[in-house]
């Protein structure tokens, strides 16, 4: 069967890299040649996961109209502020009715949609099969084989058992429930709070704000999933409670990276400037704000983080924002 993974950075060729492990026919698009190059003549990402070996199996191609010709199904490992256009550039390549496993983690800027929307609303017409996966996963040790438990969120029975079947492996281990919204809020805010953990962690703050970010920050996107219909249970799971934990502490993400530079005291700016990987949280900050200002929801930690990325706003003061807002009940 053959998979055509779309977007060759870190986490498209992570996920290309277990099915081609196991034998599936992976195809993985890669809008650079010389990084299909580097798969295809040296089996190495070495832009995106230096230093990792990947399967000689796995091929890389830059002909998305090759790479998608007879796919039974598609992932999608493109940023999601890209996703939307992407998709609308490259429409008529995609087959009627084909299975979509979405793998970027944000909500779109200006339209609060959420990856599921954008593809239904890009490829409409198309009817397409949707399905998400979110979870603790960083694509380095997902390719050194460490294991690795994600969650699968799909409507549809047959193509969440197909999708938990082809992707499971002995260190990849994949959970499915049918509450996408829930799931890809969970991805989408746990960024947010990523950036806000390393802000309080660059400011040199202790492990008890980075336990209490954590905890608030789970309230706050279980808030935030209940107001779109989320059910919350799934905020406790691997794509809520999960990956937040992972993205907080661990020094591995991005996200929580660009905090620790903002903490340290660099500017967005300069932090952007200097990274070549995404950091889906920058953005998705913005679109989280609007939306929950829009909507009327209490965000605070959100609204702090967008304050100190783009009103300008000192980082210690939001921490202490936080700390001396009206008391309240749990
Ligand atoms: N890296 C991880 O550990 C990890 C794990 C889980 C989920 N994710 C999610 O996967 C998504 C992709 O992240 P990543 O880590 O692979 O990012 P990355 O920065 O490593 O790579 C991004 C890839 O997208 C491509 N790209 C950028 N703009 C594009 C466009 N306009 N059209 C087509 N392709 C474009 C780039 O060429 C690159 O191949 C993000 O939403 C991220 O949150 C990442
Ligand atoms: O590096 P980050 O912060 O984009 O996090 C990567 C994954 O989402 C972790 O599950």
């Amino acid at each position: 069967m053959k998979i055509s993974i779309l977007g060759a950075g870190s986490w498209g060729t992570a996920l290309a890299n277990v099915l081609a492990c196991k034998g599936e026919e992976a195809w993985l698009w890669a809008r650079r040649p010389e990084i299909a190059e580097d798969v295809n003549e040296r089996s190495a990402n070495s832009r995106y996961l230096p230093g990792l070996p990947l399967s000689p199996s796995l091929r890389a191609d830059t002909d998305l109209g090759r790479v998608l010709a007879g796919a039974a199904c598609v992932v999608l490992a493109v940023p999601c502020q890209n996703l939307a256009l992407f998709l609308r550039e490259h429409r008529d390549l995609f087959p009627a009715r084909i299975g979509i496993v979405c793998a970027s983690k944000g909500v779109e800027l200006g339209t609060f949609r959420t990856m599921g929307q954008v593809v239904r609303d890009e490829l409409s017409g198309l009817e397409p099969r949707y399905a998400v996966l979110s979870g603790p996963s960083f694509a380095s040790e997902v390719v050194a084989n460490m294991p690795t438990a994600v969650a699968l969120s799909c409507a549809d029975a047959a193509l969440a058992d197909l999708v938990q079947g082809l992707f499971s492996t002995e260190s990849f281990r994949v959970y499915v429930n049918n509450d996408v919204t829930g799931v890809e809020l969970g991805g989408a805010v746990k960024n947010i709070m990523a950036i806000a953990s390393g802000i309080s962690d660059g400011l040199g703050f202790g492990e008890n704000a980075r336990a209490a970010l954590i905890t608030r920050g789970l309230s706050e996107m279980s808030r935030l999933g209940a107001a779109m219909g989320a059910r919350p249970a799934t905020f406790m799971g691997l794509s809520g409670m999960g990956d937040l934990v992972l993205t907080c502490t661990g020094d591995l993400s991005r996200n929580r990276q660009v905090g620790l530079a903002i903490g340290r005291g660099q500017t967005l700016e300069e932090v952007l400037a200097g990274m070549h990987n995404v950091a889906e949280g920058v953005k998705t900050t913005q679109a989280v704000h609007a939306l929950g200002v829009r909507q009327g929801i209490d965000l605070p930690i959100t609204g702090q983080v967008h304050a100190v990325l783009f009103e300008n706003k000192n980082p210690a003061e939001a921490v202490r924002e936080l700390m001396t807002r009206p008391l309240r009940e749990e």
